[in-house]
Order: structure tokens, then sequence, then C-alpha cells
């Protein structure tokens, strides 16, 4: 049976490494600060919502403390901008053969990963989560908790891939494995351009107008780039119904990003998400205007521990 590494134990790393751990696998996170001391003293509290559960589950400060030996898979699971230093960490103690699976959002982390580790791989994260406090993770979705499809990077299926995805779907999520899977993660990419924007700005008509600007400047660059990406159509098909939210919670009011802005980590995903963008814009000689000003705002408001979705879209429309 396929042992999993969870690198990076917040929303999305706590709620896979816990279903995981519920289906029966053998299961170690990697966590960091006061969530690794509450993983320590007092287990994994997973909330869904149709109650909460507290798992006693392997827990390990770095890789180094883990023993690497047998069928260990690795899921990456911090934010893009938190892979480089994870991966230096990984790599100094993991087979350089470990399969390690990006479990995460952006089109970057894959390339990053396949500098060091010949089996990449890519997850198409579909799982609205949540990680507000140290030693808590929210699964916002039930019964099933997320889609989850896999893929080998650059391109194609093999074992490892077949066995993942089994694996996930054992325990409880949607997932196929994908030969094309970037493509999936590229349509993703484009839905993931509204992070920045909920994290940064208030909710209303401006902000509803400056979001369909960041998509239609990345619907031009991915075109532009000639970089494959399923349809709407496709992903529409794909997600159906399965995401069952309910009730909304209270505390959880925004996605990925919105959250990091919410904990006041000082750090953000936007630069591999709306700065994706922006960077193709550059390759290909497309203006991105409306990307370079949310990755501006969101840096500004970041860099000053502002309140979350606090800024007025209509000031930064104003100068496009
Ligand atoms: N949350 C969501 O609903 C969804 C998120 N995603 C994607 O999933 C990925 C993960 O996001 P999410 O789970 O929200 O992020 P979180 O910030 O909740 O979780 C990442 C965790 O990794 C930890 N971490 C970072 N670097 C290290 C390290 N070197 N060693 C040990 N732990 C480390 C972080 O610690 P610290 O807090 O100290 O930085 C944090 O606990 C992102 O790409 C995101 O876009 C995709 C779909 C939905
Ligand atoms: C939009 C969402 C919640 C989808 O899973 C996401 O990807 C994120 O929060 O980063």
């Amino acid at each position: 049976m396929t042992r999993y590494v969870v690198l990076g134990a917040g929303a999305v790393g706590g709620v896979v490494g816990a279903r995981l751990e519920l289906a029966g696998f053998d299961v170690s996170l990697v966590a960091r600060g006061e969530h690794l001391a509450r993983l320590r003293a007092d287990g994994l509290t997973l909330e869904t919502p149709v109650g909460t559960e507290v798992l006693e589950v392997h827990v390990a400060a770095r890789p180094g403390d883990l023993a690497w030996a047998g069928s260990t898979v690795v899921l990456l699971a911090v934010k893009s901008q938190q892979t480089a230093a994870a991966l230096d960490d990984l790599a100094a103690h993991a087979p350089p053969e470990t399969p390690v699976v990006c479990l995460q959002n952006g089109v970057a982390n894959e390339a990053a990963v396949l500098r060091r580790f010949e089996n990449t791989y890519g997850i198409c994260v579909m799982l609205p989560s949540g990680h507000l406090a140290p030693g808590r993770v929210v699964q916002r979705c039930h019964p099933v908790p997320g889609i989850l499809d896999v893929g080998r990077y650059p391109g194609g299926v093999d074992d490892t891939c077949e066995q993942v995805s089994e694996d996930l779907r054992r325990a409880g999520f949607a997932s196929v494995p994908r030969p094309d899977i970037m493509a999936w993660k590229h349509r993703k990419l484009l839905m993931n351009l509204g992070n920045a924007v909920q994290a940064t700005f208030a909710p209303g008509d401006a902000t509803d107008r400056l979001l369909e600007l960041v998509r239609d400047e990345g619907e031009a660059v991915l075109a532009a780039a000639g970089i494959p990406v399923v349809s709407v159509e496709q992903d529409r098909e794909r997600r159906g119904d399965l995401l069952q939210s309910g009730e909304r919670h209270p505390d959880i009011r925004g996605g990925s990003t919105w959250q990091s802005v919410a904990r006041g980590t000082g750090d953000v995903e936007t630069d591999y998400l709306t700065g994706e963008v922006v960077l193709l814009g550059r390759l290909n000689g497309v203006p991105t205007p409306a990307n370079v000003a949310v990755q501006e705002a969101t840096r500004r408001l970041v860099a000053a521990r502002g309140p979350v979705a606090s800024l007025d879209a209509a000031e930064v429309l104003a100068t496009l």
C-alpha cells in the first residue's frame, strides 16, 4: 500500500491527509510553527459540513525527520510561493525517484519540482477548504469533499498516476487520471484569477467588473501563447454538481488567498496566479493592465497587513 507524505498540511494538505488517514492509508503530515505544535499536542481537527472529528496523525517538522523507504508518494500542498524552500528541504532527504504530486493551484510548481524529481505529477485541485486556526482544517463540501484529477507532468499517465487516483477515490474524492492535466490546470488558473480580486477588494459592481477584465486578459494570453486549455464547457461538465457546500461557514468566507490575507501571513500566492498571466502577457506581447493592477494592489495590501477585501476596485478601474 502506498505511503503518503503531505508536505504542507494546511487547508488542502490537511483535508486530503485526513481523508487518506480515515481511509486507512499510512499518512505523515509535514507541518511547521504553531500548527505543528497543535497537531502534536491535540491531533488534527477536521471540520466538515456534517461534524467535527479529531484525528491522531503522524506529524513531522521536516522531511529529514521521516524514513524514506518503500513506495512513498509526496503530496506537495504548500502555497506556490513556498514551493522553492519546501523543495530544497525535500530534495535533501527524499530519493530523486520519489513521486512528487503537486496538490496546488497555479502552473509553475510542476516545472520547479521536475528540476529535482524525475517523477512529477499535477493535480487539478477543486477542493474548497479552510485553515485559519492552528491544528484545525475545514472541509467545506460533502459528501464529495473535492475533485482531484491527476496526471503525469508534462503529460501522460502511468501506474503511479493510476494508483494515486484510485487511492484518492478510496478516500472519498472524485478523481480520474488525465494525460492532459496541465490543460485542466490552465483552466483552473483562469478561475483562480478571482483569488486576488476577492482577497483585495470589497465586494460590489466595480470588483465584478475588474474580475471580468482579468479573466478576459487571461483567456487572451493563453490563446496568444498557444497553451492548451480545456474549454469552459468541459470544466463545467467535469464539476457538474459534485461539490455541495451547504451552509456558509462563519469564518471561512473566501478562497485560499483570502485566507492568507485574513490570517495575516504576510505572503500570498498572487505572483503565481495573477502573476502567471502577467508573465505570459510579457512573454507574448499581450498587455495585461488589469492583472498588473490587481497584482500591485494585492502586494500593497499584504505588505501593509491591511484588512482582507478592503480596497476599492473603482479606484483601480479608473486607472485602466
Ligand atoms: N484552500 C483552498 O480552498 C484551496 C487551495 N488550493 C491550493 O492548494 C495549495 C495549498 O493552499 P492552502 O492549503 O490553502 O494553503 P495553506 O496556507 O492553508 O496551507 C499550506 C501549509 O503549508 C505550510 N508550509 C509552507 N511551507 C512549509 C514547509 N517548508 N514545511 C512545512 N510546512 C510548510 C504552511 O505553513 P504557514 O502557515 O506557516 O505558511 C501552511 O500550513 C495552494 O496552491 C492553493 O492555491 C486549491 C484549491 C482550494
Ligand atoms: C476557488 C477555489 C476555492 C476552488 O477550489 C480555489 O481554488 C482556491 O480557494 O484557491
